[in-house]
């Protein structure tokens, strides 16, 4: 599949999904996207969800041309091939489909609102974006980077702020007593870094970044 300009978020690890394989959907999600407590008894909470960017001005310009198309509906992604003059169309099902004009809050009410509340009912919840350079993982993390005005988020604010939006709502509006822990850490060439440490960097080449041990198991899987 052409990457360039179709990312994948995905809520929990996953299945890779297969060139034409059809799963079992009524196992993995319902029809609002919440994964349901008979789900959750099967064990079956991992979602894959496919999100396609628009092209750019400069793709526009240059007439690059589209060889993914969305079936949101379908939930389906077929990759549009030409092999040998030949048209090899693929196509690839997913838990939820978010094509080109998609909005950022389309996507988070309908894929990661649901698992914001499953948060606070005390589920450990992961939610990652995948995909190659320029696919649109941190316009979808993270937002299109319009300010926000009057307290209130921009249209193009990512998951992230969402979900930080939506914890604080909900638990505003309980009148709960709460507090909350942030870590943002940034893994890149297999050194891990606090990004929020402040003051015991001083060991670090860079002063703004504090390295964190990385450490394997027995398996060779990092801690
Ligand atoms: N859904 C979208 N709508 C409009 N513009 C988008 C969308 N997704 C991505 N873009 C734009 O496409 C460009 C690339 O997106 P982005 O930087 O999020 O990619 P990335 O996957 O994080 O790349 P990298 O892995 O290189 O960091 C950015 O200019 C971003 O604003």
């Amino acid at each position: 599949m052409e990457h360039r300009r179709g990312g994948s978020v995905t809520i929990s690890p996953s299945l890779t999904p297969k060139s034409s394989e059809k799963w079992g959907r009524d196992l993995r999600s319902n029809e609002n996207g919440s994964s349901s407590k008979h789900d959750k008894e099967k064990g079956v909470n991992v979602q894959v969800l496919l999100r396609c960017r628009p092209l750019s001005e400069d793709e526009l310009r240059v007439n690059t041309p589209a060889v993914i198309s969305c079936n949101e509906l379908r939930r389906e992604v077929t990759a549009i091939q030409n092999i040998a003059n030949k048209q090899i169309d693929r196509t690839f099902a997913f838990d939820k489909v978010f094509g080109p004009t998609s909005q950022q809050k389309d996507l988070f009410d309908l894929a990661v609102s649901p698992v914001v509340n499953e948060v606070l009912e005390g589920y450990n919840c992961t939610i990652f974006a995948y995909g190659q350079t320029g696919t649109g993982k941190t316009y979808t993390m993270e937002g299109g980077g319009k300010k926000m005005k009057d307290g209130e988020l921009p249209s193009d604010a990512g998951v992230i702020p969402r979900a930080v939006q939506q914890i604080f709502d909900i638990l505003e509006s309980q009148n709960a007593d709460y507090n909350m822990k942030v870590t943002f850490l940034e893994l890149y060439n297999e050194e891990i870094t606090d990004l929020l440490a402040m003051e015991e960097s001083k060991l670090s080449d860079d002063k703004s970044k504090k390295p964190i041990a990385l450490m394997e198991d027995g398996k060779g899987l990092c801690l």
